[in-house]
């Protein structure tokens, strides 16, 4: 049986905005009771739960609602409307600073912090050795707060709110201002307690979403606009807020031929773009047999053959590609401009067909997915003429009797050929 541990109805956080100080008394003596305020959905009629063992992340651009959910789900702020179920100990790492005091000293702060997330002094005491260890502040832990460091201040928030151990953990943003040994030493404890518990975090940094998380919510306006796996979420995230496209169009006009088609499934590649030009065909072909192939080692020689047909002229051309793992991360990501290769411009009614040549680094076994995309511009200021997301899935199938970490990378040049 699922064991939910967050569970949200509904809920809505209504402000009412006035456009002036004075409208807000205006309101409250008028006798007619005449409106002075517009009304404001922070959040907007959102429901979702989370259940033991998941990680949920949550995306969205600035002032969306993000902190506002959260805050309502730990109770700092009470919905206007709407049910939240919590069910497990929860502890928060909202705002940096929230709950502590910069007179009191960083040892007092534990247990003023604690107290507020509802632990008794008890509780803390059995906590108190690992939270110690684990912010590593040394003797600053006898003076105020307010004579920390920001990093300071961070390792002993996220030490109390870690090590107090939650069944529900969430955390708002805070990790990126840790060093990286800390935010490591953090994501290792992260880890844990998902294990037992929960944890909704909140971040921009969407490579440790998407290394994290089993589900993501993405919130606009307001509302929970797309919910989903994390590859698929985040990737649409990332067009939108690199350019502003919300809804991505399904690829059927480009043809992928493969022989391995038992392995992977090559259909629902998603793509957007102007629509000035369009890529027809797109395989992999190992260049040591000269076969079109979508399974590789590493040291294989690839072409990542490809055409594309134009619709209308393309003045500055650049073509790129990036390599993502099962998880959405990147591992290769590269483009004409980052290789130095200037391309011609790409003339209206022709078909262009190239090929990006390189040996294949050594990747720990598994399937990977490759978007590719023709922009036009500069790279700091182009637009992109069809970006496709995911459209070739390829399987790594390494010999080496070890498995251990992402890989290990022989750094190769990439060559573009038109061919
Ligand atoms: N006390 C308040 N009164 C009026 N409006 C508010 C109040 N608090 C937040 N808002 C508004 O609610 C909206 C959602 O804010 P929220 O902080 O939840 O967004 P967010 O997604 O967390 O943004 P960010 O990524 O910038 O942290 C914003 O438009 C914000 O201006």
């Amino acid at each position: 049986m699922l064991d939910r541990l967050i569970n949200v109805e509904n809920i809505s956080k209504v402000y009412k905005l006035y456009n002036q100080p004075i409208d807000r008394i205006k309101e409250v003596l008028n006798p007619t009771k005449k409106k002075y305020h517009q009304k404001f959905h922070a959040v907007n009629q959102v429901s979702f739960s989370v259940n033991r063992g998941e990680t949920v992340g949550i995306i969205g651009k600035n002032g969306s609602g993000k902190s506002t959910l959260l805050k309502m789900i730990t109770g700092v702020l009470t919905p206007s409307s709407g049910q939240i179920e919590v069910n497990g100990n929860i502890s928060a790492l909202l705002e940096l600073g929230a709950g502590f005091n910069g007179d009191l000293s960083g040892f007092e702060n534990i247990y003023l912090n604690a107290t507020l997330l509802g632990y008794s002094k008890e509780y803390v005491n059995d906590s108190l050795a690992n939270i110690l260890e684990f912010a590593d502040i040394g003797e600053f832990i006898h003076q105020p707060v307010k004579t920390y460091s920001s990093g300071m201040f961070v390792r002993l928030a996220f030490a109390v709110a870690i090590n107090i151990n939650p069944e529900i953990l969430i955390v708002d943003e805070a990790l990126s201002v840790g060093d990286m040994r800390f935010q490591q030493k953090c994501y290792r404890k992260i880890r844990e307690i998902k294990k037992t518990g929960t944890v909704l975090m909140v971040s921009h940094d969407t490579g440790a979403l998407a290394s994290f998380c089993d589900r993501i919510i993405w919130m606009d306006g307001g509302r929970i606009f797309k919910e989903g796996r994390p590859d698929k979420i985040l990737d649409e995230y990332q067009a939108f807020m690199s350019y502003d496209i919300k809804e991505m169009q399904s690829v059927t006009s480009y043809n992928v031929k493969s022989e391995e088609t038992v392995e992977v499934n090559q259909t629902n590649a998603q793509a957007f773009g102007n629509g000035d030009g369009f890529f027809e065909t797109l395989q992999l072909i190992n260049l040591d047999t000269g076969r079109e192939s979508v399974t590789v080692k590493g040291g294989d020689v690839v072409g990542i053959d490809f055409t594309i047909k134009i619709k209308n002229e393309i003045d500055m051309p650049i073509l790129g590609f990036t390599l993502k793992d099962a998880l959405g991360n990147s591992v290769i990501v590269t483009n004409t401009h980052f290789e130095k290769v200037l391309l011609e411009p790409l003339k209206k009614g022709q078909t262009y067909h190239y090929q990006f040549i390189m040996e294949f680094p050594h990747l720990r076994n598994g399937k990977y997915s490759l978007d590719i995309a023709l922009a036009n511009g500069t790279y700091q200021a182009h637009e992109q003429i069809q970006w496709i997301n995911d459209a070739l899935i390829i399987v790594v199938r390494d010999e080496r009797p070890y498995q251990e970490g992402r890989g290990y990378l022989v750094p190769t040049g990439i060559e573009l050929k038109k061919i």
